[in-house]
């Protein structure tokens, strides 16, 4: 049985993860997309099949080969980050709609596959300052790659209007209460 689709997609350290995982805790119609990805597991924080399907190259290389993608990407050099066709059948199967958190493209892409069944919202932050500001105090980047995401977050606002929603995340919880009103109106 299909489901519907949530999707958030934001610049990296925009408060998209936040946003989707307080959903998820409170709303058990809810089903999380685990993306394939080949970056590094962050330790303490991220545990495979939860956060992400930690792949190698080779085992994601084959997985395209396999067409096993609704869409892949290379989102930040030499790491690949996917959404499987399995996913979406196990959520859907469970009688959930599935959420994802995802890169501007790859949200554009699922807009495009998924059509009137998916919501598509676009988190944005208040300033490029704030975003720095985030992304430093979440303590998981390198100097290099955080300019890498700062770069690329100036690019990826200018795709905002193409998505059904714009989510400005300021306060918190005035973002997390306007994501469940987003949600239960297009239930
Ligand atoms: N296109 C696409 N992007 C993804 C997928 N999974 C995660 N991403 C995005 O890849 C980017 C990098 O993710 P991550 O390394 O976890 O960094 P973070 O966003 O800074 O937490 C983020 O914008 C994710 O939303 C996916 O399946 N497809
Ligand atoms: N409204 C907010 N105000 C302040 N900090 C926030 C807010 N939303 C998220 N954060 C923090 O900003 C950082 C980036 O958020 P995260 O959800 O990891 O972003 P993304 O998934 O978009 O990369 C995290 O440390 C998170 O706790």
């Amino acid at each position: 049985m299909a489901g519907k689709a949530l999707i958030f997609s934001a610049p990296s350290g925009s408060g998209k993860t936040t946003i989707v995982k307080h959903l998820l805790e409170s709303n058990p119609s809810l089903g999380f997309s685990i993306s394939a990805s080949t970056r590094d597991r962050r330790g303490r924080t991220e545990s495979h099949g939860k956060d992400y399907y930690f792949l190698t190259p080779e085992e994601f290389k084959h997985k395209i080969d396999a067409d096993e993608f609704i869409e892949w990407e290379e989102v930040y050099a030499g790491n690949f980050y996917g959404t499987l066709k399995s996913e979406i059948d196990r959520i859907w199967a469970a009688g959930k709609d599935v959420i994802f958190d995802v890169d501007v493209k790859g949200g554009l892409n699922l807009k495009k596959y998924f059509g009137d069944r998916a919501l598509a919202i676009f988190v944005k932050v208040p300033s490029i300052e704030v975003l720095k500001a985030r992304l430093n105090d979440r303590g998981t980047e390198t100097e290099e790659s955080l300019s890498r995401r700062l770069f690329k977050a100036n690019f990826e606002m200018s795709f905002q209007d193409q998505f059904d929603v714009v989510l400005v995340n300021e306060h918190l919880d005035t973002s997390l209460a306007e994501a469940q009103r987003l949600y239960d109106n297009f239930r």
